[in-house]
C-alpha cells in the first residue's frame, strides 16, 4: 500500500477544528502527529478516533525521565494503538532500551518507537548554552548511534543532517525530519530547516510538517501540492 510521506502535526487548541481539518483529508494523503498540546487538551480518546478514521497516528510526547518511567509511559501510548511514539535519545541508553522492551510486551509490539536528537529549533549557539563544543550535527549524529545502540527504529533530526546519517546508517533506520518549510514560507521557531523535495532528496523517511499546512488558508491544497512536489 501506498505510505505517505508527510506527517502533519496537529497542533491546535480546538478539537472541531482539527477533527474538520481531518475529515477533508484521506489516510492515503499524510500520516497525523499528536502532540502535547491536543493530547493534554483532549487525551487518549482524541488519539483513539484518529485511529479508528484509519490513520496512522504519531504520538509525540517525547518521554524523558527515569528508565522505568519512560518504559511505562512508552507502553500505555503504543496500548492505545499507534503507529510510532519517541522519547529523546539523552535520557540514555538503558532508558531507550527500557522503553524498547516494554513496547515489545505491549499489546501492539509493531508500533515504532524513534528518539528526538536536537530540536530542529535549535541553532549552533543555542546549543553551546546547553553543551559546548559541539556542532549540532556532530551532536545529532552522537545521539543517532546510541539510539541505533539501543535498537530504536529512529530519529527525529533536522534533514539538515540527513544525508550524514545516510553515510552512517541503513535506509530502514528511520530519519523523521520536522523543519520542513516549502520555499517562502515562514520558519517560525524552526532554526535548521529545509524544503520537502531536498529533505527527500537528502534521504528522509518521513517529513513533519505543522504549520505551513495547518496555517494556510487551503491546507488540503498545500498538503497535496507537497506531495506532488516529492513524486518529482
Ligand atoms: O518530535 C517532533 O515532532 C519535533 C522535534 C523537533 O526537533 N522539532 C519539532 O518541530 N518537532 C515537532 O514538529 C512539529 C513542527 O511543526 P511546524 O514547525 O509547525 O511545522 C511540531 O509539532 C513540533 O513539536
Amino acid at each position: 500500500m501506498h505510505d505517505p510521506r508527510v506527517i502533519v502535526a496537529l497542533d491546535y487548541d480546538n478539537k472541531d477544528t482539527a477533527l474538520a481539518f481531518v475529515d477533508k483529508l484521506d489516510p492515503s494523503l499524510c500520516k497525523l502527529k499528536v502532540g502535547k498540546e491536543m493530547f493534554t487538551l483532549f487525551g487518549p480518546e482524541f488519539v483513539k478516533a484518529l485511529i479508528a478514521k484509519g490513520y496512522d497516528v504519531f504520538l509525540d510526547l517525547k518521554f524523558h525521565d527515569i528508565p522505568n518511567t519512560v518504559a511505562k509511559a512508552c507502553k500505555a501510548a503504543a496500548e492505545l494503538g499507534v503507529w510510532m511514539v519517541n522519547v529523546h535519545a539523552s535520557g540514555g541508553v538503558p532508558m531507550m532500551q527500557a522503553a524498547k522492551e516494554a513496547i515489545a510486551t505491549s499489546t501492539n509490539p509493531q508500533t515504532k518507537l524513534i528518539a528526538v536528537t536536537v530540536l530542529t529549533s535549535m541553532d549552533e549557539a543555542q546549543l553551546a548554552d546547553v553543551v559546548s563544543g559541539v556542532t549540532p550535527e556532530q551532536q545529532v549524529l552522537r545521539l543517532a548511534a546510541l539510539t541505533e545502540k539501543a535498537g530504536l527504529d529512529g530519529i527525529v533530526c533536522s534533514a539538515q543532517e540527513a544525508s550524514a546519517l545516510r553515510e552512517k546508517h541503513s535506509d530502514d533506520f528511520l530519519l523523521v525530519t520536522p523543519g520542513i518549510r516549502p520555499v517562502g514560507a515562514d520558519a517560525g521557531d524552526q532554526k535548521r530547516v529545509m524544503t520537502p523535495p531536498d529533505a527527500m532528496k537528502a534521504g528522509v523517511s518521513y517529513l513533519v510538517m505543522g504549520r505551513p499546512i495547518t496555517k494556510a488558508e487551503d491546507p488540503i491544497a498545500v498538503l497535496k501540492a507537497v506531495n506532488a512536489s516529492l513524486e518529482g
